[in-house]
């Protein structure tokens, strides 16, 4: 089962569970508007190119709708759909006052100048100017987009409608972005994991986690949870794993990965393949690389008595039935990996006020904003007898329900 399809089957399973009814449940799987334009630029030989791009706006009862911007070249209109519906279950589970969306440009950007790139940005923000905003649709960083892609969107959408920096997030500390950012994920992680351990019985001190991926989620989250006094036995990246069952020492990981660019041939370890890091012998394990990551081959195989989802659809819906039978917690995507969206939300407050917070500030509401989402999520698969991530579909249908049906259908 493709990721997209597994988040239709986790939204199903929990409206069905909800008893919301066939048509409500079309309404809310339905996106509001879904909108495909032509891309088309110079490129830096003369030669003129078309991509296609999207922006699919799925729901905004609670908000403007807010998601992420990817250039990735087999990206497609569904793919973007699903996504942007995930978007509204995540921005709800946290109580963020918004909607989802998500948007793309089929590309492959490692055969684009950094000047095309910009083109190609540029020429996107003309076409859906007029459906984005910072009361309509938010944008932020994503797949192979950064903090410069913000930039230019924010500069392209300020020359038609004036200066407008909370049309976007995620971007550049010099121009409007907020401090937290990079870490917001991976902290947001730690907050939820601190949560759950304290529920399971665990202490932090000596609870060993595996991490997949050591990019932006993994890394910041590697850190946060060896300086909380976890012990991280293993981690890999898209070129394979390293492993030490006594805890890796993850200050000199990052020495070397600023050297070697991966966490490949770390010395304070031993070699290990991407499926050992799945199966490894941890207490916790956090996929934080790809979606469909554990699928139904290696779920049997999971070790750990905890599963928390730091990636976009990590687990496949049969996976999960088997990490469920085995007595396998599992903290969902749409609550374990919400700090990222919370801290883009703070920049969007931010940018409205024309303020800066400082690093505290965020980090402070940010583990506001967190154990709160967690507790509701417990509490209702404690009172539903369901488990946490049905339990975290059920808080946010619920919430975008009501805010639909008291605004009028
Ligand atoms: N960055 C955020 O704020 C944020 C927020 C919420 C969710 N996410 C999700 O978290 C996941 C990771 O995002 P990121 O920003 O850290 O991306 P990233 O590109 O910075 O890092 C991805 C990491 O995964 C590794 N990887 C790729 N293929 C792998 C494989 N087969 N096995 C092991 N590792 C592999 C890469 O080497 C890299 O270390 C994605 O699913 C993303 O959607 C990110």
């Amino acid at each position: 089962m493709q990721a997209v399809e597994g988040i239709h089957h986790y939204f199903r399973r929990a409206a069905r569970i909800m008893d919301v009814g066939e048509r409500i449940e079309t309404l809310l799987a339905t996106p509001l508007r879904e909108v495909k334009v032509q891309v088309s630029i110079e490129l830096d030989t003369g030669e003129i190119r078309t991509f296609h791009g999207y922006r699919i706006q799925h729901d905004n009862s609670r908000g403007p709708m807010k998601g992420g911007l990817r250039y990735h070249p087999s990206i497609t209109q569904e793919e973007c759909a699903t996504l942007a519906s995930l978007m509204t279950w995540k921005t709800a589970v946290v109580n963020l006052p918004y909607g989802g969306a998500k948007g793309g440009i089929a590309v492959d950007t490692t055969q684009l100048s950094m000047k095309e790139v910009e083109r190609l940005t540029r020429k996107y923000v003309d076409q859906v100017q007029d459906i984005i905003g910072p009361t309509r649709d938010i944008a932020a960083p994503d797949v192979n987009t950064n903090p410069q892609v913000m930039a230019w969107i924010m500069d392209q959408y300020s020359r038609y409608h004036g200066h407008s920096p909370a049309v976007v997030t995620g971007k550049p500390p010099e121009l409007y972005g907020t401090r937290g950012r990079d870490s917001a994920a991976g902290r947001g992680l730690l907050y939820i994991t601190r949560e759950i351990l304290r529920d399971t019985g665990l202490p932090m001190k000596g609870t060993r986690f595996a991490i997949q991926g050591f990019g932006n989620v993994g890394s910041h989250t590697a850190q946060l949870l060896w300086q909380d006094g976890g012990v991280v036995v293993a981690v890999s990246d898209v070129y394979g794993g390293v492993y030490n069952p006594q805890g890796l020492d993850i200050p000199g990981l990052f020495e070397h990965v600023k050297r070697a660019g991966t966490v490949t041939g770390f010395g304070g370890g031993q070699a290990c393949s991407h499926e050992e890091v799945i199966a490894s012998d941890c207490d916790v394990l956090i996929p934080a690389a790809l979606s469909q990551a554990l699928t139904r081959a290696n779920a049997p195989h999971v070790r750990a008595r905890l599963v928390i989802e730091a990636a976009n659809g990590p687990t496949e819906p049969e996976a999960d039935e088997i990490l469920e039978k085995r007595g396998v917690l599992v903290v969902p995507d749409i609550l374990a990996n919400a700090g990222g969206v919370t801290v883009s939300y703070y920049e969007w407050v931010q940018n409205l006020q024309h303020l800066s917070w400082e690093e505290e500030r965020v980090n402070a509401e940010l583990e506001r904003t967190m154990k709160e989402a967690y507790d509701r999520v417990a509490q209702l698969a404690r009172t539903r007898k369901v488990p946490l991530r049905t339990a975290a579909y059920i808080l946010a249908i619920g919430r975008v329900g009501k805010a639909t049906v008291l605004r009028g259908i």
